[in-house]
Formats: structure tokens, sequence, C-alpha cells
């Protein structure tokens, strides 16, 4: 057999083109499940002589990414983000190697499960003062959780509380990540295909591309250099606040400056724009499912007799909202196609080639909405990884939606507690209900259809809801002064 009918199966394409015109330029992940059923959970298809294998089952992707985590543990490359846009300090998209291992585990120092109760009185203060924020503009949900992500992260990373400062940093790193899902959209920029053009000079016709990444650069490198700088400036005055950039500076067996600010970065990449995909997922599963809300709420308050907001000392008291968290990981995976995997050399499976430098991704959002695990998937019920109940408990979502190998998420834990005390916080102050006046042409009133955005990072699209207080004491208890 010549190599070429060894490849896994897939699509015919064109040649030279191979599939380019068959993908779809957004949720790719539902065409390459319709495909899978013709093609099998292992596939080929391929790109302007690229190949990718899509790998739709779990057993598939922990027999490659897992078990054989000596071949598939590197990333492709993004020549526009990395080489000319300037995130090569992002271990998101570094090739694995020496590197790559040292800037790795700075990050997951900081994300051990035996340092996470540092972060907990910011997580907890940050859920409150939402709520108090969600209390005086119930309409502007949206906007506010999706600022408090943002913040919350600036907070634990920079110590920065409340303020136009912080506000003004998380506007620049809205900014300099809304450049990153521009350039990361595959097949926009022809020098991820054609890495030599980056020595293309931005005078050359056509090279619009080097004086876009030129402007998207500055974001870039202002993202990691502004808000560490002024730490620093506060660490000499005496004036900063608890972080992980102080702590980082403050322990002399930190290698390099350049270390800390790239751990900071790659945090707030890696934990922004995933929490607020999940806190939105969230909001929309208490609208659509108010019955697991209230078992939700009636378990908190059994806990709290409804006299306080919850703590994370309650949380092995709460197994019904532990398992809720699970199932927002679940029923919408915030990274539905994974990060992209690399082999870096040639492999066999199951009788076909992979080759080399080929593109490895796995389809989580397949896996994780398949009936064969998750009966009826588009219920949200975390009463699936519930011990003791009903339902036959069901494969723990945290083993798909988190990657695989040696570039699993090293933020599955703290995202699990970032979550834990705002969903507890907020189910403790508010009904969350389907809204009886927001809805229109722009925010569609959500069903069990809902639309969610493209991207490496996807989210439920807007939706309207109402916010209805639990308890006005509670709420009031929460005097801006404390916090
Ligand atoms: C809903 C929450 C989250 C989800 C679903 C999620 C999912 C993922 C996935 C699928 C990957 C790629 C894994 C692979 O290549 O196999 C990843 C990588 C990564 N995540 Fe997360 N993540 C979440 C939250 C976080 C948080 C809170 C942080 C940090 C504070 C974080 C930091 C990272 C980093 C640094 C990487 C890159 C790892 C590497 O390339 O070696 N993530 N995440």
């Amino acid at each position: 057999l010549r190599p070429r009918s060894r490849l896994p199966p897939g699509p015919p394409g064109l040649p030279l083109v191979g599939n380019a015109l068959d993908v779809p330029p957004s949720h790719q992940w539902t065409k390459y499940l319709q495909w899978s059923t013709e093609y099998g959970d292992v596939m080929h298809l391929s790109a302007l002589g690229r190949h990718l294998i899509i790998l739709s089952s779990l057993d598939a992707a922990r027999d490659l990414l897992e078990k054989r985590s000596n071949v598939y543990s590197d990333r492709p490359r993004f020549t526009m983000i990395s080489d000319l846009m300037g995130w090569d300090w992002a271990i998101q998209f570094m090739s694995y190697g020496a590197r790559f291992k040292q800037y790795r585990s700075s990050v997951m120092a900081q994300l051990r499960k035996q340092v996470l109760h540092r972060y907990h009185p910011i997580q907890l203060r940050e859920a409150r003062q939402l709520v108090l924020q969600l209390h005086r503009s119930p309409e502007n949900f949206l906007q506010l959780i999706k600022h408090a992500s943002g913040a919350t992260m600036m907070s634990i990373l920079y110590g920065f509380k409340e303020g136009q400062r912080r506000d003004g940093y998380v506007h620049l790193a809205e900014e300099a990540t809304e450049s990153l899902v521009i350039a990361g959209n595959v097949g926009k920029y022809l020098v991820d295909f054609i890495p030599i053009l980056k020595y293309v000079p931005e005078w050359v016709p056509g090279s619009g591309f080097q004086r876009q990444a030129r402007e998207w650069r500055k974001l870039c490198l202002s993202l990691i250099n502004s808000p560490f700088q002024d730490v620093k400036n506060s660490l000499t005055m005496g004036t900063a606040s608890p972080s992980i950039v102080g702590y980082m500076l403050e322990d002399q067996t930190m290698e390099t400056e350049h270390l800390i600010k790239a751990t900071a970065g790659v945090l707030y990449l890696g934990g922004a724009d995933t929490t607020l995909s999940a806190f939105y997922s969230f909001m929309l599963a208490m609208i659509l499912f108010p019955d697991v809300m209230r078992k939700a709420q009636e378990e908190i308050d059994s806990v709290t007799k409804g006299e306080r907001l919850p703590d994370f000392a309650d949380k092995s008291a709460l197994p019904y909202c532990n398992c809720l968290v699970l199932e927002v990981f679940r029923w919408v995976p915030a990274v539905p196609l994974g990060v992209p995997h690399q082999s870096n050399g040639i492999d066999q499976y199951r009788g076909y080639v992979i080759p080399k430098n080929a593109i490895v991704m796995v389809n989580v959002w397949s896996i994780l909405r398949d009936e064969r695990i998750y009966p009826d998937p588009s219920r949200f019920s975390p009463d699936r990884f519930m011990p003791g109940s009903s339902e036959e408990k069901q494969l723990d979502p945290r083993e798909v939606a988190f990657g695989f190998g040696r570039r699993t998420c090293p933020g599955v834990h703290f995202a699990e507690d970032h979550l834990w005390i705002i969903f507890v916080t907020i189910l403790a102050a508010f009904d969350i209900r389907r809204s009886k006046t927001g809805a229109g042409a722009e925010n569609p009133l959500p069903s069990r259809d809902f639309k969610v955005t493209s991207g490496m990072v996807s989210l439920p699209e807007p939706f309207p809801c109402d916010l209805v207080p639990r308890s006005l004491n509670l709420i009031k208890s929460l005097g801006q002064d404390d916090y």
C-alpha cells in the first residue's frame, strides 16, 4: 500500500487545497461530528498540505494523547501569533521542549491544589461584590459577569482591587485576547502555512498582516509588562496587596522576571475567557432548568439556614452544587475542540499511519454531548455525577473538557474553586429566571437549542434573564465598606 492510502479515512478533498473548502469557517465541531459518523473516530483531513487528525472518542484520545504522549505533546506553530504578535511566552502555543517545561512548571506551581486556598479570600470577595453589582443593575448582568471574570483574574494575579486602574488593565487584556481570537482563526493568515512569509517587509504589497501584527504586538507586550511593573512599584512602596506576581517576586528561588511576567500572562489567558464561558452557561442552565436551581438552593439553604452567604468552608457539605459545576463543564464545553496537539514523529494506530507534524484535535464537544455516554445530553442534570442518585453515574467530564496528556489544562482545580464560589453565592442571593421583559431580536428567549459562539473558546450567545433577590437583607448586609 502507498502511505497515503494508509492514512485514517476521511472526506475526499481537492488537489492541493485538500479539505480546506469543506471545513466550515465556524462551529467546525458539528461538521466533524457529522463526518465522524461516516469515517469513524480517527479521521484524516488535509488543508493546504497540512495533515489534520480528528479524534472523536475518548478511547482514541487517550490512546494517542495520553498513552503516547512522547509523540503527541507538541503544538502546531502559530507563526502569526507566536512570532509576529509576540505571544511566544504563552505556553498554550509553545512547542514541547526544555523552555516549555520550565514555563509550564512555573505555571503549575501557582495552580497546585495545595496553594489554591491563597486565592479563596479574593474569589470570595469578588463573588460577593458581583452580587452587589448585579443587585444594582441586573439588566447589565452579561456585561457585569464578563467584567467580573477578567477583574477577578487581575486581582488574583496582580492584587489590584476594584477601581479605574484595574478596569484599565481588564480593558487592555480584553483587547489583547480579542486580537488573539482573530489571529487564532486558522486559515486567516497565509503566514501560518508558509512561515517564511514572516520575513516579508511591511512595505511589500500584500503584507498587511505585518502592519496588523505590529499593532497587536503592542497590546500583547503591554499586557505582560504594564501590570507587572505596577505591582513592582507597589511592592517597593509597600502598598501591594497579596497576589501571584507578588508571591513570585518575593520568592527568591524564581528564575527571571520574564518568567514571572509570562506566568501571570499565561494564567490570565488560560483563565479569563474559559471561566466566563462556564459562567454564562451556568446562568443559562439555571433559566432552562429551574428544578436544578431550586435543588441547589435548597442544599445551600440547608447549610446556611438562609442567614448568611456560603463560604469555601461549606464545600464538602454541598455535594449537589459540586456536581453542578461538573455538569457546567459538560453541558457547554468551553473549549469545544480542545487546543490542537501536534505529532513529533510518524506513528501507527489501528493499522493507519499518522504522519509527522500532523495537527491532532479532539472533538471534545461531541464526546461530552454523546448520548451513549450521557443519556439525554442536552438536559442539564448534576445528578449524573451524584453518588447515590437515581441516575447511573456517568463519566467525569473533567477527563475530557480539560484536555489530555502532558498538555492537560493545569487550571482545572483553580477553575472549579473559582466557579463554585461564584455559583453558590449567586444561587444563595438570587433566583435566576426566564426574562419577562428583556427579550428581543438580539436577545431571543433561550431554549434547549440555544446558540453558542464559535472560536477556540465558545460560550452561549447573549440571552435575557431576570435576577430576583431571594433575601434583600442578605444582599444589603454586603455593604460596600466590607469589600
Ligand atoms: C472552564 C474552565 C477551563 C477549561 C474548560 C479549560 C480547558 C483547557 C483545555 C482543553 C486545554 C488544552 C489541553 C490540551 O492541550 O490537551 C487547556 C490548556 C490550558 N489551560 Fe485551561 N481550561 C479552563 C480553565 C483554565 C484556568 C482557570 C486556567 C488558569 C488559571 C487555565 C490554564 C490553562 C493553560 C496554562 C493551558 C495550556 C497548557 C499547555 O499548553 O501545556 N485553564 N485548558
